[in-house]
């Protein structure tokens, strides 16, 4: 039906989170910056994303297309370049995450479009 052919699987948008959260070898995006640690955090970044709140958006049916997915993983990135500066262990580990991220998002999308 037209609705299974718009929504790529849950299986899908699931391998692919899995497949970007074991590229932060680190575990700097596995859950939302702790603002107590971070306190002037929301100065910079106005709306916060880490993989964990993806994870949770993915379950609650809130990912409609690999698209979705790629939005929120973008605006994870794009925080964290934004708030860390460059020379910075934040920001570097975000460069190399963009980089090998897109790759796999690509990849993904041509899965969705063969699936579909
Ligand atoms: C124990 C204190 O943790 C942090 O200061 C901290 C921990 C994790 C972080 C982060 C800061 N900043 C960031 O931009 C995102 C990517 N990750």
């Amino acid at each position: 039906t037209l609705e299974l052919q718009l929504t790529p699987s849950l299986v899908l948008l699931r391998s692919t989170l899995e497949r970007l959260q074991e590229k932060d070898s680190d575990c700097i995006f596995i859950s939302p910056v702790n603002l107590s640690e971070v306190p002037d955090y929301l100065e910079f970044v106005s709306e916060p994303m880490d993989f964990s709140t993806m994870r949770e958006k993915l379950e609650a049916h809130k990912y409609c297309s690999v698209a979705d997915l790629e939005a929120d993983f973008n605006l994870m990135v794009s925080n964290c370049l934004r708030y860390n500066s460059s020379d910075t262990v934040f920001h570097k580990a975000a460069m190399q995450l963009k980089e090998v991220g897109g790759a796999i998002l690509r990849h993904a999308q041509s899965q969705a479009l063969s699936a579909g």
